[in-house]
């Protein structure tokens, strides 16, 4: 089979290696398409490609009917807004994200960017510690109770809720589990984002909810941008000058929010699962689950039954 490795954003050199020594193991044939610039260099890439590897590469209907010969599409990845999938499902086409192989990476960044936060981006005035701070995770999923774990080395006193974990789950993990989502905001002093991007929860994170935090809150968003109704934000930060709002993806209104300086933090480039481990593991996986579903029939991670 032909399995088309398409990343805008290329994975790391032994990432690449390692996927496509896996695959080939298997009898594979392996075509790398890296850095494209035109949605035309994909169309064209996918036209034989019976398997796909991606990443954030968004998976259109456009795409998915150049692919005539496409199987399965694996995400390399946890969140899998930026694939069809039901247009993919019509099409009788497996998609698979491969859940857990970055959420290490992504709860180490939420540490890297929060330690940034609350020593006033390194601008040499006294900050604040971690230690003693109410974190509130929304969403115990992966990179939540990846989170939970770091959290508890750094000393804080940690809270979840997950609509669809139950609460004796998170007590279970040594994390006390919030009433509510709004009981979470109201709680913590540190609110870290992990739930995905549906239909639920875009634009979800709004005035009301953001205004519960207690004074001088931090909002940290590594999910998706789209959960985030950044109108009803940028209001609620120019009322709240002691609200700080970081995140690992970019806002469609970053440039509006940059004018909140000393409060507002974004990575340049989505860096969440941006480790050479996370491609490494993260890629095999999709590999593994590649030649399964070749060998076997194997969709155990499909996320379009
Ligand atoms: N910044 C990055 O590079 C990066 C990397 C990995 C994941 N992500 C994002 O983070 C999200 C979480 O990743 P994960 O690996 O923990 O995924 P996951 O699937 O393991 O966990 C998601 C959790 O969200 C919960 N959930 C779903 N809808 C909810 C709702 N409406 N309210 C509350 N909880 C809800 C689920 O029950 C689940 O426990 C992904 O969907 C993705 O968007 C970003
Ligand atoms: O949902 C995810 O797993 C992450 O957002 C994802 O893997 C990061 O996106 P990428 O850096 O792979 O484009």
């Amino acid at each position: 089979m032909k399995v088309l490795i398409a990343t805008e954003k290329p994975f790391a050199p032994a990432a690449v290696q390692g996927i496509t020594s896996e695959l080939k193991n298997a009898g594979h044939e392996v075509v790398l398409l890296e850095k494209y610039t035109e949605k035309g260099q994909l169309l064209d890439a996918v036209k034989d490609a019976d398997a796909m590897i991606v990443r954030s590469d968004k998976i259109t209907p456009e795409v998915l009917d150049a692919a005539k010969q496409l199987k399965i599409v694996v995400r390399a990845g946890a969140g899998y807004d930026s694939i069809d999938t039901a247009y993919a499902k019509g099409k009788n086409v497996v998609v698979e994200n491969t859940p857990g192989q970055n959420s290490n990476a992504v709860a180490e960044l939420v540490f890297g960017m929060l330690v940034y936060a609350v020593r006033n981006f390194f601008n040499g005035k006294a900050g604040t510690e971690l230690k003693g701070k109410k974190l509130g995770i929304l969403a115990f999923g992966n990179v939540g109770r990846n989170v939970a774990r770091i959290a508890k080395g750094f000393d804080m006193d940690v809270y979840a809720y997950d609509a669809f974990c139950p609460a004796d789950a998170i007590e279970a993990a040594g994390v006390h589990a919030a009433k509510s989502q709004e009981d979470l905001f109201k709680t913590c002093d540190v609110l870290s984002l992990h739930i995905p991007a549906t239909p639920q929860t875009v634009k979800s994170i709004d005035y009301r909810l953001v205004n519960l935090l207690p004074k001088k809150g931090i909002l940290v968003n590594t999910a998706r941008k789209e959960v985030i109704n950044e109108e009803e934000l940028l209001k609620l930060m120019a009322e709240r000058e002691d609200l700080k709002f970081i995140t690992d993806i970019k806002p469609d209104a970053d440039e509006e929010f940059k004018k909140f300086e000393g409060r507002y933090f974004s990575t340049p480039k989505k860096m969440g699962a941006q480790t050479a481990e996370a491609n490494t593991n993260a890629g095999i996986a999709a590999a593994r689950q590649i030649n399964a579903f070749f060998a076997t029939g194997d969709t155990k991670f499909q996320v379009n039954k």
